[in-house]
C-alpha cells in the first residue's frame, strides 16, 4: 500500500486575521469528504493551486475527529502485528506538535495520548476475552534527534554523551539505535508519568543547549508484545513530531544556532531527497545522509505509513506551505509492504531436532530484533517567518551506489501469517511521470478563481499549468518580478554528468563515508558533497543552498564558500534571464577556458571541496598515489585482517585505514548481534555498511605497515 498521506489545516491563532486566510479544502471526489487543498499561486492570486491528498482536514477539525479517522482504524492491524508509523511533517508553527502531542485538556489530547489510551484499552478487551492466555505489555522508548545527533529522552539530560547514541544496522537491513532504554508502561497513568518526564528532559536538555526543544525531531516508539503460550508476537507504533525548519539567514545568533538551523534543514532536505528518490523508483536512496532519515527509512519498512501535512491557512506562510505541499504529495507515490511481523516462539518448537541445548535453548535472534524496529515516514517543511523565508529545494542527486538491502532473513523458527498485501502507486491524474533524469515534482493544477471547473482541477487539461520547477523556484527565490518576466516553458533537462564527474563524486562521497565520524567538519563535507552533487547537474539553486549549510561548519573559510555561492547566483539569473551559459560539466580536465563559469567548473576551484577533504584526510597516508594492492583472498593479510575484525576490539578495529569510530562500531554491534565469526573477505563483504573498497582500504593499510608480511 502507499504512504496514506493526509493535511491538517490548522485555525487561526490570535493575532491572525481572516483576511489573511489563502489556504482552503475542497473535494474532487463527488463532493465527499475533502480531499484537496487549494492554494493561489504567489505570482499571480486569480489563480490557484490544488494538491490532491488522501484527505485533507479543515480548521475546525477536533483531535477526536482526526484521531477517529486516521489512527484508530490502524489498532487492529497493529495487534495484528503489523507496525505503524505516523508522522507530523509540516512548517515551524503549522501545528505538528498540537496535532500529535495536543493539551493537557481532555478534548485537546493529541494523537499519542489517545493512541495509548486506545492501545491500553485494547489489550485489556483482549486479555479478558481469552481469559488471560493473551498477555499484551507495552514499552515505551523516546527520543530525539538533534543535530544529527540522537538522544534519548527516558534518560536524564545529564547522561548524555556528546556524540549521542549510534545508530546501528541490523542483520536485516533495519537502523536502529542502539544502547536507546525501554521502559515498562502498565497503564494510561504510567505512560503520562513517562511521557511528561521525557518532554521536560528535552526541554531541560535544550535550554542548556540555549535552544528550542522544537528544533529537534521527536520519536515516540510504543512496543507492543502479545504473549500466547509459546507464541511471542510483537508490533511497534511510532509517533514522530518532526522539527520545523527556519531560515538561516534570517537566525540572529551564533553559530550553535546556525549549526542547528543547518542540521534541520539538512536532514528535512534529505527526507525530500528520498522521497524523490523512491517516488521515482530510483535504486539508491539517500537515506544515509542523516540520521532521521536513516531511522525513518521512508519505503523500506514494513507496515503502515500515515503522514500528517500540517499546514498555516495564512498568507505569511504562503511559499513555505507550497513547498510542504509539494513534497508531502509526492510522498503518496511511496509503496510500503504491509506485512505483519513474524511470530517468534520463546523456546524452539518442538519439531526442530538436534540443536536444542535443553530447556534453556537459545532464542532466536533475528525475530526479537524486530522489536526495535524503529520506522516511521517523512517529509520536509519550510521556514517559520514570514518574510525571506529559506530557500526551499527538492532536487534529487542520483549516484551510483548499491541499493540499501531489502530482503528479510529467513528465519527458522518464525513462520509469516499473512501474505503480502501490496497496491500499486497511488498517482494522480496530475502527477507528471517522468521522461528525463531531472526529478518531476507533482504538477497541481492552475485553476482561474473565477473559471469554475466542470471536471476535477487534476483532471482538466485544458487548464493552463505552471511546472514544478517553476513552483520550486519560486519557493527558493522571492524574486517574483524575475519570475514574472519568466516565460512558462519547461526548463531544458540538466546536463547529463560525465563518467569522470560522477567517479570524483562518488570518491568524494567515499571520503566521506569513511571518515572519522567524530571530525567536526565530516557534516560539513557532507553538505559540499550535495553542493556539488547538485551543481554538477545543473541544479544551481538547490547547490547554492547546500554550501549556504555547510558554511557554519567551516570557519575562515566563509569567503571561499560565499564566493561559490556568488558565482551560482550568476548561474541562476542568467538562467532565469534566459541567457544560456554554457554547459559546465567537468571534463576532468583541470585547463582553464576564456569563460568566466568554465574557469569555476573546470579550473582548480571545481575540485577545491574535494581537495580540501582530500588535503586533510591525506595528511600521512598519500590515499591518492597509493598503489593498489592485490588481494589474496586466503593470504596472512587477509587473516590478519579478520583476526581484527573477529577480535570485536573497536580500538583494534578502528586502527585498520577506513575504519572511523563509527564503522567500527556498526561492525561489531552486527557481530554481536549474529554472533557471527567472519570467516572470509567474501563474507566480510557482505556486512552491511562494509564496501569492497573499505576491504581494499584496510587490506592495503595492512601492506603498508607489514602487517601479516
Ligand atoms: N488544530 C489546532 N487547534 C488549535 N490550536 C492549534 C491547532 N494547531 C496548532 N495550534 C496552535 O498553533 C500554535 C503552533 O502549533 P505547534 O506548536 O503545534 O506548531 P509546530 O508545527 O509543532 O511548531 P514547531 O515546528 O515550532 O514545533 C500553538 O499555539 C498551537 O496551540
Amino acid at each position: 500500500m502507499s504512504v496514506r498521506v493526509v493535511a491538517r489545516i490548522r485555525p487561526l491563532l490570535e493575532k491572525e486575521l481572516n483576511k489573511d486566510i489563502i489556504v482552503h479544502s475542497a473535494s474532487n471526489n463527488d463532493g465527499k469528504s475533502s480531499n484537496v487543498v487549494k492554494i493561489p499561486n504567489p505570482k499571480n492570486e486569480s489563480e490557484e493551486f490544488s494538491f490532491t491528498f488522501n484527505s485533507v482536514y479543515d480548521q475546525p477539525t477536533t483531535q477526536e475527529q482526526l484521531f477517529s479517522a486516521e489512527v484508530n482504524p490502524h489498532l487492529k492491524s497493529l495487534f495484528n502485528g503489523v507496525d505503524v508509523t505516523i508522522f507530523a511533517y509540516g512548517v515551524t508553527g503549522t501545528g505538528k506538535t498540537h496535532t500529535m502531542r495536543g493539551g493537557l485538556k481532555l478534548a485537546e489530547r493529541g494523537v499519542i495520548p489517545r493512541l495509548l489510551s486506545a492501545v491500553f484499552r485494547r489489550a485489556k478487551r483482549i486479555a479478558k476475552d481469552t481469559e488471560g492466555d493473551t498477555t499484551v505489555s507495552v514499552a515505551l522508548s523516546y527520543y530525539e534527534i538533534y543535530n544529527d545527533k540522537v538522544f534519548d529522552l527516558l534518560e536524564p539530560p545529564e547522561k548524555r554523551t556528546p556524540s549521542g547514541l549510534p545508530l546501528r544496522a541490523e542483520a536485516n537491513g533495519k537502523t536502529v539505535v542502539a544502547g536507546l532504554s525501554e521502559r515498562p508502561c502498565e497503564d494510561l497513568k504510567d505512560f503520562e508519568r513517562l511521557y511528561i518526564e521525557a518532554n521536560n528532559n528535552r526541554v531541560t536538555a535544550a535550554t542548556k543547549l540555549n535552544a528550542h526543544s522544537s528544533r529537534s525531531h521527536a520519536i515516540l516508539r510504543v512496543k507492543l508484545t502479545q504473549t500466547t503460550g509459546d507464541m511471542v508476537r510483537e508490533s511497534t507504533a511510532s509517533a514522530i513530531d518532526l522539527a520545523g525548519s527556519e531560515d538561516n539567514r534570517r537566525t540572529d545568533n551564533g553559530k550553535e544556532r546556525l549549526v542547528e538551523s543547518a542540521a534541520i534543514n539538512k536532514s528535512l532536505f534529505v527526507l525530500s531527497q528520498c522521497i524523490d528518490a523512491i517516488s521515482r523508483g530510483e535504486k539508491r536512496i539517500p537515506f544515509r545522509e542523516s540520521k532521521m532519515t536513516r531511522i525513518l527509512s521512508l519505503g523500506q519498512n514494513n507496515g503502515i505509513t500515515i503522514m500528517i501535512l500540517n499546514l498555516a491557512p495564512i498568507r505569511s506562510y504562503h511559499l513555505d506551505t507550497l513547498s510542504s505541499l509539494n513534497v508531502s504529495s509526492r510522498a503518496k507515490r511511496i509503496e510500503v509492504r504491509e506485512i505483519e511481523n513474524e511470530v517468534v516462539f520463546k523456546q524452539a518448537p518442538r519439531t526442530n531436532s538436534g540443536t536444542s541445548t535443553g530447556g534453556m535453548a537459545r532464542q532466536p535472534l533475528r525475530p526479537l530484533a524486530n522489536a526495535h524496529n524503529i520506522h516511521s515516514g517523512a517529509a520536509a517543511a519550510a521556514a517559520a517567518k514570514p518574510a525571506d523565508r529559506p530557500v526551499k529545494l527538492f532536487n534529487v542527486y542520483t549516484d551510483k551506489s548499491k541499493p540499501a538491502p531489502t530482503t528479510r532473513p529467513a528465519n527458522i523458527s518464525a513462520k509469516r501469517t499473512s501474505p503480502i498485501h501490496k497496491r500499486h502507486i497511488d498517482l494522480d491524474a496530475n502527477i507528471r511521470p517522468s521522461k528525463i533524469t531531472r526529478p518531476e515534482l507533482p504538477r497541481p493544477s492552475l485553476v482561474p478563481r473565477s473559471a469554475k471547473p466542470s471536471q476535477p482541477p487534476s483532471q482538466a487539461p485544458s487548464q493552463p499549468s505552471i511546472s514544478a520547477d517553476q513552483i520550486e523556484a519560486m519557493v527558493e527565490k522571492k524574486v517574483s518580478e524575475i519570475l514574472a518576466s519568466r516565460k512558462q516553458s519547461t526548463p531544458a533537462p540538466p546536463p547529463e554528468i560525465s563518467e569522470e564527474v560522477q567517479k570524483r563524486l562518488e570518491a568524494l562521497e567515499r571520503r566521506i563515508e569513511d571518515g572519522r565520524h567524530d571530525d567536526p567538519r565530516s557534516e560539513g563535507y557532507r553538505f559540499l558533497l550535495m553542493a556539488r552533487q547538485h551543481k554538477e547537474r545543473g541544479e544551481y539553486a538547490s547547490s547554492m543552498k547546500m554550501y549556504e549549510m555547510a558554511l557554519p561548519h567551516f570557519p575562515g573559510q566563509e569567503a571561499r564558500l560565499l564566493g561559490k555561492m556568488e558565482k551560482l547566483r550568476l548561474r541562476i539569473a542568467a538562467k532565469r534571464e534566459g541567457r544560456d551559459l554554457p554547459p559546465s560539466p567537468l571534463k576532468g580536465t583541470k585547463s582553464r577556458t576564456e569563460d568566466e563559469d568554465d574557469e569555476y567548473y573546470n579550473g582548480a576551484d571545481a575540485d577545491d571541496d574535494e581537495d580540501v577533504f582530500a588535503s586533510k584526510k591525506s595528511k600521512g597516508k598519500g590515499t591518492k598515489s597509493r598503489a593498489k594492492a592485490k588481494i589474496a583472498e586466503d593470504g596472512p593479510v587477509s587473516r590478519n585482517l579478520l583476526d581484527i575484525i573477529n577480535s570485536r576490539d573497536i580500538a583494534r578495529i578502528m586502527s585498520l585505514q577506513g575504519f572511523g569510530p563509527k564503522k567500527a562500531r556498526d561492525l561489531v554491534g552486527y557481530l554481536d548481534t549474529d554472533d557471527a565469526l567472519i570467516e572470509s573477505l567474501d563474507q566480510l563483504r557482505g556486512v552491511p555498511g562494509i564496501s569492497g573498497r573499505t576491504i581494499d582500504r584496510a587490506y592495503e593499510g595492512l601492506v603498508a605497515a607489514g602487517a601479516g608480511a
